[in-house]
């Protein structure tokens, strides 16, 4: 036997401290998992809205940001792999990596402090490209950290057990499995929440920083729960940079091909026979079985492509919906909750009923059959997502294409009016009151006559813009005012109000005072029963008003206003709150998860199971690759797509699935199931090779001649 082997496995059977059955050192591991799955998906929960509304980017920059994001994280694993395995070990990689990570956080976090460049104090950043850089900067960061050392958790949690513990190690995966589940579940809960929060120096903002800080102080706790294992763990040296290797056989195998591409050489079983010249026959074995499972790996992207879209475009879909579910008000982030909930209790269920069920019934589910029902599942989620978003459509306003102008008018006089625009539409409004709606022109210079009292004034308005037109106490001097011509941000509602009264007013949630037939800017108040505080001087009276999500309105204050005790103030609605509910994602977000289950569980099993021992990290890295290419599809769709609709987008997206599934169900039908471990073997004994269970005695006769030098060496010791 070599050294080397001796090593290994003198490695193997390193006595490990035992709890249960289970090394100790792993309860540090699993620990570390679920709170850098926390830190993860924390993160990556509130991401979208940040760059939506604190960096003010539109749906599609915000979107394509956060998949190349997300499929830099899932390009890093590979970065991480050779790094473990030709350089540092596991352990070093971790823990090098996880500082790049909560440095990382920590930048993303401080990128969210908007009072850092908010020299006016108005509340909004004065310096964006700033907080762009150091939040691109803190992703960056993240990305190399959370990616790199994807590869080496599981598998140095793997390293902890010891030949006997093949049971332990089963459930160590369960556990682990879980931990993410846990981790993601509660974080995507709380990090909503706390961006939810107002916070800030100068001016209170929604508390981007709090939302990132947690994850960000969560991470520096994985790290320490980590180190603090550090002398229990059993520590395996890097093993050989096996990814180069197969990379460095593949290259040779082409270009001894393309060298040899004449027909007076005679052709090769498999073009990777052409490896044969430098490689020996069991490594070109094995990359032949792993290639077969990477070329099955082609069409799988597309199935990541629509399951990212949770954290992107369903999380921008939700902040149009109504999150009142009575017993609690659900923030739009907060619907991504729904898968770990549904993975945690859909795992089990699947396992242990539907799967013995299918089983028992006679039928074949094989892996590669699941896969593409999982395929299927996912395709069907993003059809329910088309029919949520068509309903939500119909309850949008029409805000004006980019030739049209639209208008409302607001009469503050004391009496009604026949309000006239450019000759053709008159309109009848009672004092303190406003037309129905908007009118939508087609024409931006128009003519306005207030038909009793003979005054027409011309106005100019915005291409597609909305304006309200105020007729004060004193018409002659009626105005324009522009209106939002979205929804209000994250949910929340705009307001303002129009000063009726005859002098200036101090008015709670606005910045400054109101004067005199002015109508103000708009603040933005959440959901719920608001209370607004009205005072001027000595006089002041209060009323309150309900909000949904998503509405505009515009208050009209009379000139009655104390006497009647803030009674006459009248509400107009210039955007109808969100009507469609969250609980509408709900059958998306069940069959987005049937489908990972399906899919995603399933293919890292049959991964693993089709890989040789030594390759089960190539897989891992190629698997990890489909994600990150699915992740870069959806950023190419929505930067050059720019499809008019959503809902379109959506059946897009649906029907690609469908259409790679189909492909992939024709390559699973040719792929023939293997044990890898009987190709070696029998490749082994062609070679003439030692078996494997020459081998294993072999390790015995070593740890018996161990144990006998070790009683050699306590005998002289007692002897002496
Ligand atoms: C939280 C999610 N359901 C999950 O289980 N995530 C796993 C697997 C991710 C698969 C690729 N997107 C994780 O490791 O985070």
């Amino acid at each position: 036997m070599t050294d080397e082997k001796m090593d290994e496995t003198k490695k193997k059977t390193k006595k490990t401290a035992e709890c249960c059955g289970f090394p100790v050192s792993i309860f540090f591991i699993v620990v570390n998992e679920f709170c850098e799955r926390f830190s993860y998906y924390g993160m990556r929960a509130v991401l979208v809205l940040y760059f939506r509304y604190f960096l003010l980017w539109d749906d599609d920059l915000a979107t394509s940001i956060y998949h190349a994001f997300v499929a830099l994280c899932y390009l890093t694993p590979i970065m991480g792999a050779i790094i473990a395995d030709s350089w540092l070990g596991k352990f070093k990689t971790i823990i090098y990596l996880s500082v790049v990570y909560a440095v990382g956080q920590v930048v993303m976090a401080v990128s969210t402090i908007h009072d850092i460049t908010d020299t006016d104090r108005d509340g909004t950043p004065n310096n964006f490209t700033l907080h762009i850089a150091l939040s691109m900067l803190g992703l960056i960061l993240i990305a190399l950290g959370t990616g790199g050392i994807k590869p080496c958790v599981a598998a140095f949690g793997g390293d902890q057990f010891q030949e006997h513990q093949s049971r332990q190690l089963n459930t160590f995966f369960s556990v682990f499995y879980l931990c993410i589940n846990g981790g993601s579940l509660l974080s995507t809960l709380i990090t909503p929440v706390l961006r939810a929060q107002e916070c800030g120096i100068h001016t209170q903002q929604q508390c981007y920083p709090l939302a990132f800080g947690v994850p960000a102080a969560l991470m520096v706790v994985s790290l320490v729960v980590f180190i603090s294992g550090s002398g229990m763990y059993v520590k395996t040296d890097p093993e050989g940079n096996i990814i180069w290797a197969v990379c460095k056989c593949i290259g040779f195998a082409i270009k001894n091909r393309f060298r040899h591409r004449s027909s007076a050489h005679p052709k090769r079983e498999h073009w990777m026979d052409w490896a044969n010249e430098k490689y020996d026959k069991l490594l070109i074995a094995q990359v032949k079985m792993v290639l077969k499972v990477l070329f099955l790996y082609i069409p799988l992207p597309m199935f990541w492509t629509l399951f990212d879209q949770k954290g992107s475009r369903w999380t921008l879909q939700a902040t149009t919906m109504s999150g009142d579910f009575r017993a609690f008000i659900l923030q739009p982030d907060q619907m991504q909750t729904v898968n770990p909930i549904l993975i945690l209790t859909m795992v089990p269920i699947m396992d242990r009923i539907i799967f013995p069920l299918i089983k028992k019934c006679g039928l074949d589910f094989s892996p590669l059959k699941r896969m593409t029902v999982g395929m299927l599942f996912a395709a069907m989620a993003f059809v329910c997502a088309a029919l949520v978003q068509i309903e939500i459509d119909k309850t949008l306003p029409d805000f004006p294409s980019s030739s049209e102008s639209q208008l409302k008018v607001v009469n503050m006089f004391n009496s009604s009016l026949n309000v006239t625009i450019s000759h053709k539409d008159t309109l009848l409004i009672d004092s303190l009151e406003s037309s129905a709606g908007y009118v939508t022109l087609d024409h931006q210079e128009i003519t306005v006559s207030l038909n009793s009292s003979g005054i027409t004034k011309n106005f100019s308005l915005i291409a597609g813009g909305r304006q309200t037109l105020i007729i004060p106490s004193d018409p002659s001097v009626m105005y324009l005012k522009e209106d939002i011509k979205s929804k209000p941000r994250e949910g929340r509602n705009a307001v303002r109000f129009v000063n009726g009264w005859t002098a200036v007013l101090n008015i709670t949630n606005l910045e400054s005072n109101l004067e005199p037939t002015v109508i103000s800017n708009y603040s933005l108040v959440a959901q719920g029963t608001r209370k607004f505080v009205l005072s001027n001087g000595a006089q002041s009276c209060e009323f309150s008003q309900t909000f949904g999500f998503g509405s505009s309105y515009t208050f009209l204050i009379p000139s009655t206003l104390f006497s009647t005790d803030c009674k006459s103030i009248k509400a107009v609605e210039d955007i109808q709150p969100n009507s469609v509910h969250m609980a509408l994602q709900i059958p998306q977000y069940f069959l987005i998860t049937t489908g990972e289950v399906l899919f995603s569980v399933t293919g890292l099993q049959f991964s693993y199971s089709q890989a040789p021992k030594n390759m089960k990290s190539v897989l891992q890295a190629g698997w990890l690759c489909t994600n990150a290419v699915g992740n870069i599809i959806v950023l190419i769709v929505a930067e050059l797509g720019k499809l008019p609709k959503q809902w379109a987008e959506y059946l897009l997206f649906a029907s690609l699935l469908v259409a790679v599934s189909v492909i992939f169900s024709v390559m699973a039908y040719f792929y023939t199931y293997i044990d890898p471990a009987e190709v070696e073997a029998q490749i082994r004994s062609e070679l003439g090779f030692e078996p494997e269970e020459e081998k294993k005695k072999e390790t015995l006769e070593m740890e018996d001649k161990d144990k006998d030098q070790q009683n050699e060496q306590e005998v002289k010791q007692t002897k002496i």
